[in-house]
């Protein structure tokens, strides 16, 4: 089921027009489809059904309140990486118990709000950290309990810039050099090891690096049982990709099939970081046409929503497909064109060389699979106001997230006090 469709030859979120959201928001803004959420958290509860399991949202991918709230309420645990992704997963009534937090540099001050907040579990990435987490916990006269997340060195196939399995990424210890944490874990009289973790990349495709990844770790689990560790958790990270353009990605029960098949006889609880594939096909970014400009080489359709509110086309050179809100005739013909934002950057484009309906001023542009790492990293560049973030739900909508004035984000700056201007 598709939960952005034409409806009587106009785009529409589920029951609503996205034609009336631009009238009564104006444009740019992210527009999120809560049954498409739902319909996402299904094909993971379903999939892991009868497994001793458990899902925790990679809130990085969509932190939108709305967002982690529906999911929260649903049974979802929250992945973090800061105390800020902390303190919203709990505003959203994720209870402590279910976050798990993970992070490459966690600060001593970090680790001690985490603590303090009674998150269930966190990750531990280095030697130092273990170090520093042991310290912590002893100030606060408790025991944290931890998993270990190693890299176990597979290429996951995925864009350079979002692997993270691999030895020359920063992320996880080595797997080579994982028993020798483990023992400096065990020596630690504040932390109690759980388990392990792992995660390879994103916008993964393949079941292969995940199958070759969960070989890998389980045979390190075998060596540290051995070593005398009890292992009782094995968390796989996150990382599913979805379509953008003609992906093939897995379903959720196909992945699902082959980490019971890894893990089978393992006796380990497992946990899973999905945050792509829960958020990024049900969301979308709207702009609308400022002007189109021809040119001699190609032309341009510039729009009001740019690489400051979808960052992904110029920094990963990813694909996003685009859509006119207005649905066009069947034979219309096509242009080929840019699609691009006001920035003052020739790398503001949300598309390059696409073959698109002739669009003019006024008219409105949907960005598909936009729900995952848009918003959240969006920026205020060219003093541009974070878009507003819209939830539809059947016929209602809502915005979740208004658009800050420009006048807000200057009264929020403070001039130095020998700037300050002369009182009369
Ligand atoms: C530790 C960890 N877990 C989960 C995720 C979620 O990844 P994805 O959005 O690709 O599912 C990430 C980001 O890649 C991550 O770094
Ligand atoms: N921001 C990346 C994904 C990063 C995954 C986080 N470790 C993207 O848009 O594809």
């Amino acid at each position: 089921m598709s939960f952005f469709a034409y409806k009587g030859g106009e785009m529409h979120a589920e029951g609503v027009a996205l034609a009336v959201i631009a009238a009564q928001v104006g444009t740019p803004f992210y527009c999120y489809s809560a049954g498409a959420l739902r319909a996402g958290w299904q094909e993971f509860a379903d999939a892991i059904k009868g497994m001793k399991a458990s899902v925790a949202y990679a809130m990085k991918a969509n932190s939108n309140l709305a967002v982690i709230r529906l999911f929260g309420e649903m049974g979802a645990g929250a992945d973090i990486v800061s105390v800020g992704e902390m303190k919203r997963a709990l505003a959203a009534g994720i209870p402590a118990q279910r976050i798990i937090y993970s992070g490459v540099g966690k600060k001593p001050s970090e680790l001690m709000a985490a603590l303090e907040a009674g998150v269930g579990q966190i990750n531990v990435e280095s030697s130092a950290e273990l170090e520093t987490l042991n310290a912590v916990a002893g100030q606060l006269g408790l025991k944290a309990d931890i998993t270990i997340r190693v890299n176990p060195d597979v290429d996951a196939k995925t864009h350079a810039k979002i692997t993270t399995g691999r030895k020359e990424n920063k992320f996880g210890i080595d797997i080579d050099l994982a028993r020798e944490a483990f023992a400096l874990a065990g020596r630690l009289p504040n932390l109690n090891v759980v388990g392990v973790a792992m995660h390879i990349g994103s916008q993964l495709t393949s079941l292969t690096p995940y199958r070759d990844a969960i070989v890998r770790v389980r045979e390190l689990i075998g060596q540290l049982r051995e070593d005398g560790h009890s292992i009782e958790r094995f968390d796989i990270g996150g990382g599913l990709g979805i379509v953008y353009a003609d992906e093939k990605p897995p379903s959720i029960a196909e992945f699902m099939a082959v980490v019971a098949r890894e893990t089978e006889g393992l006796g380990c609880e497992l946990s899973f970081e999905p945050g792509r594939r829960l958020v990024g096909e049900a969301g979308v970014l709207v702009g609308e046409v400022i002007l189109v400009k021809p040119g001699s080489a190609k032309t341009f359709v510039i729009v009001d929503a740019a690489m400051n509110d979808l960052i992904r086309p110029t920094l990963y050179e990813a694909w996003h497909d685009i859509l006119p809100v207005r649905q066009p005739r069947p034979d219309a013909a096509t242009i080929r064109c840019d699609i691009v934002g006001p920035i003052c950057e020739s790398g503001d484009f949300l598309a390059q060389n696409r073959d698109l309906p002739p669009l003019v001023a006024g008219d409105l542009v949907m960005v598909r699979s936009a729900g995952a790492y848009g918003a959240v990293m969006a920026s205020s560049y060219n003093s541009r106001p974070l878009a507003p973030e819209v939830m539809v739900d059947g016929t209602r909508f809502a915005v979740t997230r208004p658009r800050p004035t420009v006048e807000d984000m200057i009264s929020a700056e403070r001039l130095p006090p020998w700037m300050e201007p002369k009182k009369a």
